[in-house]
């Protein structure tokens, strides 16, 4: 009432701007992608809105995927959903922008294949800003790893993934993985099947442990040993004891390094990434060797170098441009970025052929050397297929023969296979085989067994005879 007319204006029009401006929505956008990179919020939001707005929204999409009993609920495109937390009042919209070259489907149509942008819009009150960024974003990413977490557990089979082509929109194509290999049916040193059983019960419980001491949780593993030894059965032994996604990566279809990332942290926690025969994948062979082989050829200029040197990005060998130091970054560090226990496998027949780089402990943890049948496998073998035990009256002959020749489990398992085929029953399934050792022993000595032996010259020293935890391939010891 004391204030000229003027002045109350103009401080009513101060007040309000200001008002406005304490109470204007803010957004925040969680696009589905980063870059190449699937963006893990944009998917944990979907997780957590789909079960929220289960109830009480207008319109909700499910889809189901096949590893997963029940259908799982998300956001369609184009719509909009409340939530309220702490008091706080938040809008989510789902938003797409369709590319040029996309059709003109209806919107409600998803594709994860094609290249239309797809992001999320948050709006809240912008006082609240501090509130949303340290608390409400971090209880959605919880949410949905609680909502995951609920449909692992109800899940019925693991998945086996192969890659296909290029498109890194998908590049995983899961497919039913039912490998029916178990820590049972394995025919291995019970001695090894049980350290290995416990090494990896003891990895999936440390989740604190590698946390504290600043390491990603996850594990290497390397199986060698010759064709027929039970490398792929272990793998799937581990699958299926874990319960863990196989991811099956074939490296000759990965274009590039850059491709190469882009699988791995596209992987789900609770994954086992395997890659199969890693000596015939690409040239990964050992750096020093290749140095020394090209100062004799003398290379005609640096370029050539650096195109041949894998450890200089380099294109490596074939048409895969992957190379040793995009392999090594793939098993050391991108992990870091991922949330959730993931192991990594390789596979191969010729450790001798890798570099010693991609072994060495803290990027291969356990070095494990499948070799031939031992008594001990032989007997779980006889057991498993035949059915008899110790006190058959041909396993000690059998036994005995072992020692002697070098024969896969593979082998043993396939003459099993056919006299149990052929109904001759266990008696003639041991003759068989023991036949055939005989005839083995008879035509040449066996070689030379054992781990330093099956790696060849110049890898004794590199990490199996370094020191005798290097030798069990146990780094938690040094
Ligand atoms: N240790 C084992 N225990 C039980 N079965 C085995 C074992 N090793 C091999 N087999 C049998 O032999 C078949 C081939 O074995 P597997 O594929 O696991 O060998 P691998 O070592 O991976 O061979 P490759 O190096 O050629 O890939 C399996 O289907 C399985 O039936």
């Amino acid at each position: 009432d004391f204030l000229p007319p003027e002045l109350h204006h103009l401080v009513s029009f101060l007040l309000r701007g200001l008002m406005a401006r304490f109470n204007a929505d803010i957004k925040i956008v969680v696009d589905e992608y980063d870059g190449s990179y699937t963006n893990e919020l944009y998917s944990a939001a979907q997780a957590y809105l789909g079960s929220h707005c289960l109830d009480d929204a207008p319109v909700v999409r499910l889809s189901k995927r096949h590893d997963c009993p029940f259908p799982t609920p998300s956001l369609p495109s184009y719509h909009t959903t409340h939530d309220s937390f702490q008091g706080i009042p938040l809008q989510w919209s789902s938003v797409v922008e369709r590319s040029s070259s996309s059709s003109s489907s209806s919107p409600s149509r998803s594709s994860s294949l094609s290249s239309d942008h797809r992001y999320l819009e948050l709006s809240f009150p912008s006082r609240h800003r501090e509130a949303v960024r340290s608390h409400y974003i971090p209880h959605v990413l919880a949410e949905a790893d609680r909502i995951r977490l609920r449909a692992r557990e109800r899940r019925l089979y693991t998945n086996r993934s192969v890659v296909y082509g290029d498109d890194h929109r998908n590049p995983w194509s899961p497919t039913p993985f039912s490998h029916p290999s178990t820590f049972e049916t394995l025919a291995i040193d019970p001695v090894l099947r049980d350290e290995i059983r416990d090494d990896l019960l003891r990895f999936v419980s440390r989740r604190e442990y590698y946390s504290r001491v600043g390491r990603s949780w996850k594990r290497g593993y390397f199986l060698y040993g010759p064709p027929g030894t039970g490398k792929t059965s272990l793998v799937a032994a581990i699958a299926n004891l874990l319960e863990f996604d196989v991811y099956d990566l074939e490296l000759t279809a990965v274009h590039s390094n850059t491709v190469l990332r882009r699988l791995l942290v596209s992987t789900n926690p609770k994954s086992v990434v395997v890659i199969e025969d890693v000596d015939c994948s690409l040239d990964l062979s050992d750096r020093n060797k290749k140095k020394k082989k090209k100062k004799k050829s003398k290379p005609d200029s640096d370029t050539e170098e650096r195109e041949m040197d894998p450890s200089e990005g380099g294109t490596g060998r074939g048409t895969s441009s992957v190379n040793l130091s995009g392999v090594l970054n793939f098993v050391d560090g991108l992990w870091s970025s991922c949330v959730g226990e993931r192991l990594m496998i390789f596979t191969t027949n010729h450790p001798e052929r890798l570099d010693p780089a991609l072994l060495r402990p803290g990027r291969m943890d356990r070095k494990i050397h499948l070799s031939y049948c031992c008594p001990a496998a032989f007997r779980m073998l006889a057991r498993n297929y035949l059915e008899i035990g110790e006190e058959h009256e041909l396993m000690a002959e059998a036994e005995a023969l072992l020692a002697e020749v070098d024969i896969t489990p593979a082998e043993i398992a396939e003459m099993f296979m056919r006299c149990d085929g052929e109904g001759k029953g266990a008696d003639a399934a041991m003759e068989k085989v023991i036949g055939e050792m005989r005839r083995q022993k008879a035509a040449s000595p066996p070689s030379e067994r054992g781990p330093a032996a099956a790696l060849g010259p110049g890898m004794e020293n590199g990490f199996l005879l370094g020191c005798d935890s290097c030798m069990r391939g146990d780094d938690d010891a040094h």
